[in-house]
């Protein structure tokens, strides 16, 4: 662990210079790694472990269009690429990586196969947290750990090509075999994590499902339509409504904060604008906090995991969420911002 100070506290955290990609190899070289569901993080961590040098085969259901991605991808049938059982059967490691809703049908399917020894992997606090709502309560002699990349299984697989990588929290909560840190934070530095931060499983979920619903994308899209419709309502066009809200801040800015920080964008704007910046930021934060702490409040009540799970099993719930995504994408501001990316220099 190196100690590294963040804003005046101390934290214990793995990089990978401490943790080498040989250390990792070492660790999991007798084990085989069994990915089970090939959704968006399946993908991303199965194909940054291969190419790391780990031992992975795919458990996935057959004659699903994400089989015929996993062929795609260049997992081989009946070597590198099996039926759900099969994987589970053959896994030493199984990284349980269905989505949260979908881990709860394949639970008493998958359970079988944790015999003695084995270690189940999530990258979700989700499944452990809520074991009321999900009956997920793994045997005692099988370690459950976490690694959960902070980002889009997408990103992670883009960033490793790039040569560079997603931060993750990792975390033990069943140590059965007495290799369960060794194992998780080998898997950690496998898939391609930047630096790794521990956590728990209900700390993991607590601050993810805040994350997403807030600042990450529900309060985003909140605040992006609340001031779009502003200025349209008093006669701006889409044109300057939506580079004022999203493509300044998409193109502009927000590269900015991600190399610098916040004080840093702001040197880098007018004047004009940082004296608004700093007057205004403190209103903004007055007016959301109450809808964070409510927020956070029912994460914490499981009332966020209890609709995630009814919306998401359902037999249609794919389309039904897609129907949404489609409302999103044909409201006039993303209709603006289609027209808007197409006139990007790079794109024309
Ligand atoms: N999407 C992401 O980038 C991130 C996901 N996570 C976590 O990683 C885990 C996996 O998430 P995603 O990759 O988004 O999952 P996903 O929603 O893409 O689903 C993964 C796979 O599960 C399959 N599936 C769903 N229900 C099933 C069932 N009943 N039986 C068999 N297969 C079924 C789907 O067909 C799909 O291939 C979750 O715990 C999630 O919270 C964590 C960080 C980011
Ligand atoms: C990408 C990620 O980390 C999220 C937003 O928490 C998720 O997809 O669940
Ligand atoms: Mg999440
Ligand atoms: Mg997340």
């Amino acid at each position: 662990m190196a100690t590294i100070n963040f804003g005046g506290v101390l934290e214990d955290v793995v990089t990978r210079e401490e943790f080498p990609m040989e250390k990792a190899r070492e660790v999991l070289k007798n084990e085989t790694i069994a990915i089970i569901g090939y959704g968006v993080q399946g993908p991303g961590q199965a194909l940054n472990l291969k190419d790391n040098g780990f031992n992975v085969i795919i458990g996935q259901r057959k004659d699903s269009k994400t089989w015929d991605k996993a062929i795609a991808d260049g997992w081989v049938p009946g070597k590198t690429l099996f039926e759900i059982e099969e994987a589970a059967q053959k896994g030493t490691i199984i990284q349980f990586l269905l989505s949260d809703a979908g881990q709860i049908t394949l639970w008493p399917t998958l359970k079988q196969y944790l015999t003695p020894g084995k270690a189940l992997y999530f990258s979700h606090g989700f499944g452990i947290t809520y074991k009321e709502q999900t009956n997920i309560i793994p045997p005692a002699d099988v370690d459950v750990i976490l690694v959960a990349p902070k980002g889009s299984g997408t990103s992670l697989r883009r960033l490793f090509l790039a040569g560079q990588g997603l931060n993750s929290s990792f975390a033990i909560f069943q140590d059965a075999t007495g290799k369960a840190r060794d194992r998780v934070i080998a898997l950690g530095i496998g898939v391609g994590s930047g630096y790794l931060f521990q956590t728990d499983f209900k700390k993991e979920v607590y601050s993810d499902l805040t994350g997403e619903r807030g600042t990450l994308m529900g309060c985003i899209q909140g605040i992006f339509a609340a001031q779009y419709e502003v200025l349209r309502k008093n006669g701006h066009s889409p044109s300057e409504a939506f580079n004022e809200t999203v493509e300044e801040l998409t193109q502009s800015l927000m590269p900015l904060v991600a190399e610098n920080g916040m004080d840093w964008m702001y040197a880098n704007c007018s004047t004009t604008a940082q004296r608004g910046a700093l007057d205004w930021w403190k209103k903004f934060k007055a007016a959301t906090q109450p809808v964070f702490e409510e927020l956070y409040a029912s994460v914490a009540a499981g009332k966020e995991a209890a609709r995630s799970i009814a919306s998401n099993s359902t037999p249609d719930y794919r389309e039904k969420l897609n129907e949404e995504l489609k409302e999103l994408r044909e409201s006039e501001m993303w209709q603006a911002g289609a027209a808007v990316r197409k006139l990007r220099p790079n794109n024309a």
